[in-house]
């Protein structure tokens, strides 16, 4: 099967200085890759040189983002807003700061989908009821008729969620999706996500601090340090048997946490 992302020897540079260096991955339909990294490593980095929101500073100064055999970094903005959302969907840290907080989720969610096609909010309401209810949300008519203000942070995750796979998008950037909540509503989420993949064969990748996330999601990892990729390979290989010494001390500090977490959920 053909990738459906490459990333070839990419290196980021905010101001002229490089931040990523020499980073390749790649990533067929309905895998999910995660990155993983201490805080400042690139990890966001990366996710926002594939969406080509790096801003003023940011530049991909080496090597090529193939999606689908087209070069993302050099595609005009035209094209690249056009796949954003309907091929490439992205979901925040914290959703509820994306949502703008005087509209309500029904309204924002019409407008996130008009700009890419011609729909009547009827059938909106429709999809986004039939997604939500797959992801835990059964009251759909009172979360679309609400103000972000008025739900919970997990609640509002989902409704990112939502609004990401209500395209359908063919690959998800998730970007720390789940460490802005609880424990019990983090392994929801991340429930949500892998049937989210089970139903739409959606690629992910998934930047996050917690391994046990890592564990439960990814086929997938790489390892990043100051820039760098330390090791990348399958999940349970990296995890069980690391090689790099980076990777071994990360691992050895991170385990320990979860196993702390993991109690807490049982
Ligand atoms: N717009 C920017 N201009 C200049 N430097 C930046 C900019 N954005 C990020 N950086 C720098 O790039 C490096 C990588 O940042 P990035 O946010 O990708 O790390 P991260 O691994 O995602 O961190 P965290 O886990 O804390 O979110 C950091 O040193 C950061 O200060």
């Amino acid at each position: 099967m053909d990738s459906l992302l490459r990333v070839e020897h990419v290196t980021i540079s905010y101001n002229g200085k490089p931040t990523v260096e020499d980073v390749s991955f790649e990533l067929k339909q309905g895998e999910i890759l995660g990155i993983v990294g201490e805080s400042g490593s690139g990890k966001s980095t990366i996710i926002k040189a594939i969406m080509g929101i790096l801003g003023e500073e940011g530049l991909v100064t080496r090597g090529d983002i193939w999606y689908k055999g087209e070069n993302l970094t050099d595609m005009s903005e035209k094209k690249l807003r056009k796949f954003l959302g309907t091929e490439i969907g992205m979901v925040f840290q914290d959703c509820k700061t994306a949502l703008c907080p005087v509209r309500t989720i029904g309204a924002q969610i019409h407008e996130a989908v008009s700009e890419h096609e011609k729909v009547s909010k009827k059938e909106i309401r429709e999809r986004a009821g039939e997604i939500m209810k797959k992801i835990g949300l059964d009251d759909s008519d009172r979360v679309l008729d609400s103000y972000p203000f008025e739900l919970s942070g997990g609640m509002n995750q989902r409704v990112g969620i939502c609004t990401a796979m209500i395209m359908h998008p063919n690959l998800l950037l998730a970007d720390e999706p789940t460490s802005a909540l609880d424990v019990t509503v983090q392994k929801q989420v991340v429930e949500e996500l892998l049937l989210m993949r089970k139903e739409y064969n959606t690629a992910m990748i998934l930047v996050t601090h917690n391994i046990g996330v890592v564990r439960m999601m990814t086929d997938r990892i790489l390892v990043l340090q100051n820039g760098q990729v330390r090791e990348y390979g399958e999940t349970e290989a990296v995890l069980d048997h690391p090689k790099d010494p980076y990777t071994k001390k990360l691992m050895g500090s991170v385990l320990h946490l979860n196993r702390a977490e993991n109690q807490e959920v049982q």
